[in-house]
């Protein structure tokens, strides 16, 4: 697994100078795990202050754009991060805030769900929230359902693998979580979507993107992203990943933005 550690100097030289030849860097980030370092509850893993802070500044800069991208629900990463003038897009990209766009956009508004999906996932939900061990996180789109411990992850998502096999669901683990939610949309449509959305209104043509992840669902921006800077975090977890470059965690996160601020 030859990953390049994007802290090292002569990495560092080749993303800036690919950001120096663009007009415009749109960049992506997810949220936990990324700009957040992992905590046992959900509802205290907030962004990193230093990493705030340059996001901040990096939000004001001309050359900058802002995307966040996250499992988490829209109204949960807005109250976590509490950026003005950014892009958002919640529960993995089925809901999709962009600051120039009229309403909230809904990639998979048309689908339709039937009655067995729907109560399947009733179901489900209403049994793990009675099981010791599990904290079930209803965000409408999916359920996020979080383990205290890993040790009979693999029996538990093979059952649940079985049981939505012909639904409209799809069942995804996680680091001590499997995520059930929609099928048909993943980051890696969502990133596209917007990149295709700010590419029109700004007519832009030369442009870089820079998506930087964590998890399972972020190495399918890593493995669709045709053109742009993949980066993966790979805090405790080993180097399996399809993205170009890697940080150690949220700390390194802020170091590189910092890099950014400074190029
Ligand atoms: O796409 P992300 O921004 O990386 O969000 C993925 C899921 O993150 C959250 O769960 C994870 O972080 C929690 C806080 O540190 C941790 O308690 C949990 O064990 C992790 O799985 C979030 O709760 C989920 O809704 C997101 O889908």
């Amino acid at each position: 697994m030859n990953k390049k550690n994007l802290l090292e100097l002569t990495q560092l030289a080749e993303v800036k100078d690919k950001i120096t030849a663009a007009d415009k860097v749109l960049l992506f980030l997810d949220y936990d795990g990324t700009l957040a370092p992992f905590k046992p509850d959900p509802a205290q893993a907030y962004p990193l202050p230093a990493a705030l802070k340059q996001l901040e500044i990096l939000q004001q800069l001309d050359k900058y754009t802002l995307n966040f991208v996250s499992g988490r629900k829209l109204s949960d990463l807005k109250k976590m991060l509490k950026l003005e003038g950014v892009n958002y897009a919640g529960s993995h990209g089925l809901e999709i805030d962009l600051t120039f766009a009229a309403e909230i956009i809904y990639p998979l508004a048309k689908q339709k769900i039937d009655q067995q999906s729907r109560k399947l996932y009733q179901n489900v939900k209403k049994n793990y929230e009675k099981k010791a061990g599990f904290r079930v996180e209803d965000k409408g789109f999916g359920l996020a359902i979080h383990l205290e411990t890993t040790l009979n992850q693999d029996k538990i998502v093979t059952d649940l693998l079985q049981k939505f096999k012909s639904t409209k669901y799809q069942v995804l683990p996680g680091r001590k979580v499997i995520e059930i939610r929609l099928t048909g949309w993943d980051k890696g449509k969502t990133v596209e979507y917007i990149k295709d959305e700010i590419v029109a209104r700004d007519k832009l043509s030369n442009y870089l993107i820079i998506y930087l992840g964590d998890d399972s669902t972020d190495e399918d921006v890593f493995c669709q992203l045709e053109q742009g800077i993949t980066i993966y975090i790979k805090n405790e977890s080993n180097l399996k990943t399809a993205a170009e470059y890697f940080l150690a965690d949220p700390a390194a996160v802020a170091d590189f933005l910092k890099e950014l601020v400074e190029t």
